[in-house]
């Protein structure tokens, strides 16, 4: 060794103990973070006897808030910060350490207060900050139980039985799940159900909707992220979906819009429950049971390459089909009196009922949106009707517009020109509306989203008996 360097050592060992003799706690790790040294004043802080039993130990299994690792990983120190510890804070410092040629090869942290009483104005503006925090965690928390169980799917179909036979079925496995069905069949209330009848009933129920959240941040919601994972952004780490759900259900709604990439990763944590949160090399282990939902038919996106052939089979283990409401016509009248009996729980005004032609009239209709859909038109139907029966004029104006007609122009007169078409179905579109209206103009302009001067022009040019 140098002479000069040897005066830097020995500085920075008498720098080292003053440090050591005015701080409250000091704790040293090698460059992959394991315990090398810790001295007594913080064995005694951290609860610890005997210093053989941390020695060696990566030091988040020790003090899991410690940003040691990070430190190294940056090479950068961290002065001031306040660590929580069980549930006491402390204010401490963390510096990396450097070889000769200016290599990480450790960091050392020192606790520089354990009573925060030298910091109170700081101290007390940062609790409040934690109990906002923690109140809304427990928000959040609550809200990642499972609202729904079995009972609660309604319906008096053989179809609905069935599912609800199914899914009891289902709850006694922990496979994973494929449920099939268009949108708004009541997928996700399966999903529910099937958690609330499991044994994890009592651990989260947490829902990710794939084709809702851009692809970028698809991994980060996914697995989380470790701390400093991002260059200039918080550096804390943030919990990923799978890290909420342990020991309970993760449903993944829309699974068909997963992008290829992330399918991958999600094969690997099916087969071993494992994973890395974004910016981290370390596996977490997690017992999550997965129910996939999607309205998308899967078995055409593996054949066309978009989904991975392994991934559908891994997910397929307990398909199950969630039928659409226009061939299950019984659940009609039951679903429909649920809904108006919540709506006038929630709005405080008398319940309403539908009358025989009100009934015929919804189960007339082929409800392309499903329970979603006729929930929504009975919603409007009663915000808008003062009377107490719902009749098959009152709801006709509330019922959804559509172009899904069996024998819809698009589909029949192939050969025609684009303009030729268009007027095909507008003129389709409007005589549907004027027959689901009993001929009203009124309702009828509502229900197509136009004037009723407009829908009078049109029906002189599409010469329809108005
Ligand atoms: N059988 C049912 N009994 C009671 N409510 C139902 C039933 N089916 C669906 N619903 C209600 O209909 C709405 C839509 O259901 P849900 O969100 O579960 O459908 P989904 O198939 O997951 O829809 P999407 O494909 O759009 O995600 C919810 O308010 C749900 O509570």
């Amino acid at each position: 060794m140098s002479e000069s360097n040897s005066i830097k050592s020995s500085m920075f060992d008498s720098l080292f103990d003053i440090f050591e003799e005015i701080c409250e706690g000091a704790i040293s790790v090698d460059e992959k973070a394991r315990i090398v040294w810790i001295n007594s004043k913080y064995m005694d802080l951290l609860g610890i006897r005997d210093e053989d039993e941390v020695l060696g130990r990566d030091v988040a299994s020790v003090i899991p808030e410690s940003l040691l690792a990070h430190v190294i990983e940056t090479g950068r120190p961290i002065l001031l910060d306040i660590m929580r510890f069980d549930s006491r804070h402390f204010v401490v410092s963390r510096l990396p350490l450097h070889d000769e040629e200016g290599a990480v090869i450790g960091a050392v942290g020192f606790v520089l207060y354990n009573s925060l009483d030298y910091l109170k104005p700081l101290i007390s503006k940062f609790e409040m900050l934690q109990q906002r925090l923690t109140s809304a965690e427990a928000k959040l928390a609550a809200a990642r139980h499972a609202r729904y169980s079995i009972a609660n799917i309604i319906g008096r179909s053989q179809q609905i039985n069935d599912l609800k036979e199914q899914a009891r079925a289902i709850a006694r496995h922990s496979s994973p799940v494929l449920i099939l069905g268009e949108t708004g069949t009541g997928k996700e209330l399966l999903a529910q159900s099937i958690h609330s009848a499991s044994v994890r009933r009592e651990a989260p129920f947490v829902a990710v909707n794939v084709a809702a959240i851009p692809d970028s941040l698809l991994e980060a919601e996914f697995f989380g992220v470790s701390p400093g994972a991002y260059t200039g952004a918080d550096k804390r780490a943030s919990k990923g979906k799978f890290a909420l759900a342990d020991g309970g259900t993760l449903l993944l709604d829309e699974i068909g819009d997963m992008p290829l990439q992330l399918q991958a990763k999600l094969l690997r944590v099916l087969e071993e429950q494992e994973f890395e949160p974004v910016g981290s090399n370390t596996v977490q282990r997690v017992d999550v049971r997965i129910i996939a939902a999607t309205s998308r038919d899967l078995k055409a996106k593996v054949r066309e390459g978009s989904f991975r052939r392994d991934l559908y089979y891994r997910l397929n283990v307990l398909p199950v089909a969630v039928p659409p409401l226009r061939e299950r016509l019984d659940d009609i009248k039951p679903l429909s009196e649920y809904f108006l009996e919540t709506i006038a729980s929630r709005s405080g005004e008398a319940l309403k009922v539908i009358d025989r032609d009100g009934l015929a009239l919804l189960e007339s209709f082929s409800w392309p949106g499903n329970v979603r859909e006729l929930k929504n038109t009975l919603e409007r139907a009663c915000l808008m009707c003062n009377s107490p029966s719902l009749t098959a004029d009152t709801i006709r104006p509330f019922m959804p517009a559509t172009l899904d007609f069996p024998d819809s122009p698009i589909t029949t007169d192939a050969g025609l020109s684009l303009p030729a078409r268009i007027a095909s179905v507008e003129r389709h579109a409007i005589s549907r509306a004027l027959e689901m209206t009993g001929g009203k103009k009124a309702p009828a302009a509502r229900m197509l989203g136009i004037s009723r001067s407009q829908l009078y022009d049109k029906i002189r040019d599409h010469q329809l008996s108005g």
